[in-house]
């Protein structure tokens, strides 16, 4: 028989208060698994977890029956002051951050799945935590339900991380893939994805590449240990893609995904961070590649781990209240036991680069006259820059302009800067009727 717990409790098994603050999507699901887990929770915390209200804008909207109604409140506030356990998933910055800190500064422990807020004004949080000694925990904050906080943070921190390469907003890689597999246009699969519940209030947060970039902060933060917030993330989304790219990349051997990319670059004092979210021709070859519909994943390169990937659901109700609860009955534990979890850090404070200082591989495509000498032109205005051609292909197209053909090259890696200087220079010649892409191809790691 193991030999009785020293440690003190801090609740001798008394229920612990829950407040649920919102009730959309990823709330109701939360109070469907608080309420139909109950008994197995109460055991793995070794406390019943009690809800005791639910923050909602409007107590009398339609909700889903799981939903106790007498819960129901519209004193978030009130319900904060009562709570042990706070969770958060109402979204967007106020009030959702006034409640956290109120929370965090009267002894709550706080689980939230708002990345909007975390990648804007983190670092007030955890303050505010850190000041407390209560956890503030955020695993469906990254990827829905994929566990990738929790293995940065705890699993891979006696490692030194390269590199982290994360298809993390479900509802854009949804939508690339409706566009690929069923010829769908942007729209009509943004409203199903919608409709399917994993776009954000908002949708343009997510075609707009607001919500991957919010990810991609905290990812960066935890990863490289240094506070990268919103503002430092180089962002492009996928409304400027079309069926043509998207149909292009296939014929050149690979797949579009927006990726969120978050790099430590060599350099003087440790180097720089290179943190960026952009759509990007993954070889088709590439695990990432594979990835379909709403599914997320996030490729880690460790120097001692080498590579890893974590690959599940990254939106949608259900997925997501797993990641919640699970947090939930973590923070719940060291109530019980006494002591918090692991904390971020923020002593390497590596310097974000200049966007224009990064380097990768691109892709051209380009509309052009179909005479001789056009390609030399073309490669001239590159090799000027530095830039070294790794492919060309050129295609008269059945549909094209008379004419015209289609030149799409593929340069070895480059600076952002060099690669926007060819461009304006391409689109000054002549025989260059148009730019009609320019896109980044993902630098593969040899084994
Ligand atoms: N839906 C998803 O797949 C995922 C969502 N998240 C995050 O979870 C959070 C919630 O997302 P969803 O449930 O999808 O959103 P939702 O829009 O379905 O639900 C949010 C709910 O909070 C309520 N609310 C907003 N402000 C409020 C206020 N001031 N007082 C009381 N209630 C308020 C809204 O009326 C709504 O019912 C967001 O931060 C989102 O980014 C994270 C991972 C996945
Ligand atoms: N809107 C987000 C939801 C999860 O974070 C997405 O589409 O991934
Ligand atoms: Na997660």
């Amino acid at each position: 028989m193991s030999a009785p717990n020293p440690r003190p409790t801090t609740t001798g098994g008394a229920p612990l208060r829950v407040a649920l603050l919102g009730c959309g999507v990823v709330g109701t699901e939360v109070v469907r698994l608080l309420t139909t887990q109950a008994a197995e929770l109460a055991s793995r915390v070794g406390a019943p977890l009690e809800l005791v209200g639910v923050a909602v804008r409007d107590v009398s909207a339609p909700r889903d029956a799981v939903v106790d109604r007498a819960l129901l409140t519209t004193d978030a506030e009130a319900l904060v002051d009562r709570a042990d356990v706070v969770v958060e998933v109402m979204g967007g910055i106020e009030p959702a951050r006034g409640l956290l800190l109120r929370a965090l500064r009267g002894g709550a422990s706080v689980v939230t799945a708002n990345k909007a807020l975390l990648a804007q004004d983190g670092p007030t949080l955890y303050a505010a935590a850190d000041a407390a000694g209560v956890d503030l925990y955020f695993e469906a904050a990254v990827a829905g339900a994929i566990p990738i906080v929790r293995p940065v943070r705890e699993s891979l921190v006696g490692d030194r991380v390269r590199r982290v390469l994360g298809i993390v907003n479900g509802t854009t890689n949804y939508v690339l893939d409706r566009m690929a597999t069923d010829g769908l246009d942007l729209a009509a699969a943004v409203a199903e994805a919608q409709a399917l519940g994993y776009a954000e209030a908002d949708p343009t947060a997510d075609v707009e590449g607001h919500d991957a970039a919010a990810k991609a902060a905290i990812l960066a933060s935890l990863a490289f240990h240094t506070r990268v917030r919103l503002d430092d993330v180089d962002r492009t989304g996928i409304t400027g893609l079309t069926a043509q790219d998207v149909a292009w990349a296939a014929r050149t051997g690979h797949v579009l995904k927006l990726l969120a990319v978050a790099e430590q670059v060599d350099g003087p004092d440790g180097g720089a961070l290179d943190v960026h979210v952009r759509p990007a021709l993954v070889p088709a070859g590439h695990p990432l590649a594979g990835v379909r519909g709403a599914f997320n994943a996030v490729f880690v390169e460790a120097e001692a781990a080498g590579e890893l990937m974590f690959y599940g659901r990254g939106a949608g109700g259900a997925p997501t209240s797993s990641a919640v609860l699970g947090d939930v009955v973590s923070v719940a534990r060291h109530r019980v036991l006494g002591g918090r979890g692991p904390v971020e850090s923020s002593y390497a404070e590596l310097p974000v680069q200049d966007p224009g200082l990064a380097r990768s591989r691109f892709q051209l495509r380009l509309e052009v006259d179909d005479r001789p000498g056009v390609l030399a032109q073309v490669a001239s205005e590159l090799a000027e820059r530095g830039i070294s051609i790794e492919a060309v292909q050129q295609t008269v197209e059945p549909d094209g302009a008379a004419g015209a053909a289609v030149l799409v090259l593929t340069t070895h890696t480059a600076t952002a800067a060099a690669l926007h200087a060819t461009v304006e220079a391409l689109r000054d010649l002549d025989a260059v009727r148009d730019v009609v892409s320019v896109l980044s191809v993902l630098r593969v790691e040899e084994p």
